[in-house]
């Protein structure tokens, strides 16, 4: 599925490649392939229908800037009423209602074809309607709405940061030219002629593993992780925190600290090669996935998805930046958010390698 999804993304860029302007927005192309992917692995191909990834990609704009803007009701909550002023509350109804009724759709299509699906292809959604079906008999049973409110979560955490995760990983790329070569040797030597990079091959490159570790240590798609909040009084360097305490924990920092970190502020996969420095959140020096009880759930989808499309665009495209643009010039700011993304979008010229 995997495979079909990055074949796609490779037409669409060459669809993008022979417009007029020849540019290709990579932003929009890694935002398209994320949520064709993580669609397909959740409600199956066949309900990816027309217009299906465009309405998912506005849920999940709509979704982010909610989270991230600066509401005053939150501030002063007993002037809820503000919300009705503000829009927010509008808003924020439009957002469930978006989600609610996306899910509806897709759970009652699911419920009409069972039978249909053959088990080696189940999706997610039949998953969860199976357990469901099996919860009933023990008693317990997983409802609709919490079938509906762990789509939104996997929707909610797993698209943004995923595709601006490959957004940064083909800036750094682009600016660091050295890099890029050292990864297309890789890819060429491992794939050893075939047309295109198969899931198959992934497991062979370190490179291409290190670059994604080094992606993540410059650019966490999530800076801050997602708040705790502390349960007892605690005291770190001389601070006391009280119990009851909404604690954000700045792995963005830590992962460019001095102390910590060799040249921090710049891009060397290589320091991934010397060391079995990994991502599961058991180094308190790089932990982008968090770590701990809450840790992500999708480390392994979010590695996957990377790894297969960077390698195949990498392999059948040579890539550089439009109008005789210097690497310096790349603009590396970052729009602020709760998932961090390039604040100008990623635009490309793409030729055919082959
Ligand atoms: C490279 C891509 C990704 C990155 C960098 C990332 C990063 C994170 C981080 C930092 C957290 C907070 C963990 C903590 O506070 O300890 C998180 C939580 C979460 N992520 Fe991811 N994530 C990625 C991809 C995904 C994908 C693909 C999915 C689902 C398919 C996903 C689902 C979730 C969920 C459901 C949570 C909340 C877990 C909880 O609170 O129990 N993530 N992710």
């Amino acid at each position: 599925m995997r495979e079909e999804t990055v074949a796609h993304t490779i037409e669409n860029i060459r669809i993008a490649s022979a417009s007029s302007s020849g540019l290709v927005n990579l932003s929009k192309v890694f935002k398209s392939y994320v949520v064709e992917s993580i669609a397909t692995v959740t409600f199956g191909e066949g309900f990816l229908g027309e217009g299906m990834s465009e309405r998912i990609q506005r849920l999940v704009e709509e979704n982010g800037k909610l989270l991230f803007e600066l509401h005053l009701e939150d501030l002063f909550p007993s002037y809820k009423w503000l919300e009705f002023f503000t829009g927010l509350n509008a808003r924020a109804t439009k957002i469930f209602h978006g989600w609610d009724d996306l899910f509806d759709e897709l759970i009652d299509a699911h419920i009409r074809a069972v039978g249909g699906a053959d088990e080696g292809n189940s999706d997610f959604v039949d998953v969860l309607l199976a357990l469901q079906k099996e919860d009933s008999r023990d008693g317990a049973v997983l409802t609709r709405n919490d079938i509906k409110a762990i789509l939104q979560d996997i929707f909610g955490a797993g698209i943004e940061t995923s595709h601006v995760l490959l957004e940064w990983s083909m800036a750094e790329l682009i600016r660091n030219p050295n890099v890029l070569t050292k990864l297309k040797e890789e890819i060429e030597e491992t794939i050893k002629g075939k047309s295109t990079v198969a899931e198959d091959d992934i497991s062979q490159m370190e490179y291409l593993r290190a670059i994604f570790k080094e992606t993540l240590r410059l650019h966490p798609p999530a800076p801050l992780l997602i708040p705790r909040e502390s349960t007892e009084d605690t005291t770190i360097q001389n601070y006391m925190i009280p119990a009851r305490t909404r604690v954000f924990v700045n792995a963005w920092a830590i992962q460019r600290d001095t102390e910590y970190w060799e040249s921090p502020e710049e891009f060397l996969p290589e320091r991934f090669l010397r060391n079995s420095l990994d991502f599961n959140g058991n180094d308190f020096k790089f932990f982008p996935f968090g770590g701990g009880r809450r840790i992500c759930p999708g480390v392994h989808i979010g590695l996957s998805n990377f790894e297969l499309v960077l390698a195949n665009l990498i392999h059948h495209f040579e890539w550089k930046l439009p109008n005789g643009m210097k690497e310096r010039d790349l603009d590396m700011d970052e729009a602020p958010g709760i998932v961090v993304k390039m604040k100008s979008p990623l635009l490309l010229v793409a030729t055919d390698s082959q």
